[in-house]
């Protein structure tokens, strides 16, 4: 489980969270909008250690994540905004490859993982090509299968679909629809909720730093424009 509980953080001269608390139960399947400079981003760095509040707890799994922020990182999987920072490799399957490598499995347990990680992103044929030679959209299915071949207990998606076409875009979906069954938390930060209002089980809003909405699919609807996001 994640544990957010009133968390302030400022940047710079803005408060960006001001007192966030959220909890994402394990196998909870949630999307995290909210208009540009709402703090999403903000929010969700603070999942993995990636930033520590300024105010307030972080927890996963019953861990402090300020104070054990390898562990952190082990269980809470991250795919980032701008892919491209975040390769490590020159080819598609040593990319994917890197994060089983360094969590030190066998080579047989190594290839499953980025066989199905290339699958579920529709990548299998781009396995072999070099990352600098791929479309965006292609970088960010790698940056994807590369978060998901990590098998993490907790999963964050920020702006995963920017550049996803759609079957891309529905495989993928079903795919992270299948890890929540099998008990992966996953949180999604999008502006788009196409395809994912009948998978998630909660949103949050955020505007202005604080929680804005907090609720199922269905409560949300009449309330989306409001909130800053696109009716579906
Ligand atoms: N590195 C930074 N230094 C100072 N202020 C920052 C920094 N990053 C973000 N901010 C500010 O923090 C606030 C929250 O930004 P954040 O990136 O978390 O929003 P967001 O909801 O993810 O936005 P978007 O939808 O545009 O990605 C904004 O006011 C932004 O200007």
């Amino acid at each position: 489980m994640i544990a957010v509980q009133n968390v302030v953080h400022e940047r710079g001269e803005t408060t960006a969270l001001d007192g966030v608390s959220l909890r994402v139960d394990d196998g909870e399947f949630l999307a995290l909008v909210g208009p540009n400079g709402s703090g999403k981003t903000t929010l969700v760095r603070h999942l993995n250690g990636l930033l520590d509040p300024d105010e307030g707890s972080v927890t996963v799994d019953g861990a402090s994540v300020p104070e054990n922020p390898v562990a952190a990182r082990t269980s809470v999987g991250m795919v980032f905004q701008n892919p491209r920072d975040c390769f490590v490799a020159a080819t598609v399957e040593a990319d994917v490859a890197f994060g089983p490598e360094n969590l030190g499995l066998d080579r047989a347990e190594i290839d499953r993982r980025v066989t199905a990680a290339l699958e579920a992103v529709g990548m299998t044929t781009h396995r072999q090509r070099r990352i600098d030679r791929l479309s965006g959209g292609q970088q960010a299915r790698v940056a994807i299968a590369g978060a998901l071949a990590m098998e993490p207990a907790h999963l964050v998606l920020d702006e995963p679909f920017s550049g996803l076409d759609w079957p891309s875009r529905r495989t993928v979906l079903e795919r992270l629809e299948a890890l929540s069954a099998d008990g992966t938390s996953l949180v999604i930060v999008t502006h788009d909720l196409r395809g994912l209002l009948e998978r998630v089980d909660r949103i949050v809003a955020l505007a202005s730093g604080t929680v804005a909405f907090d609720g199922p699919p269905g409560a949300v609807a009449p309330r989306l424009e409001s909130l800053g996001v696109r009716p579906c």
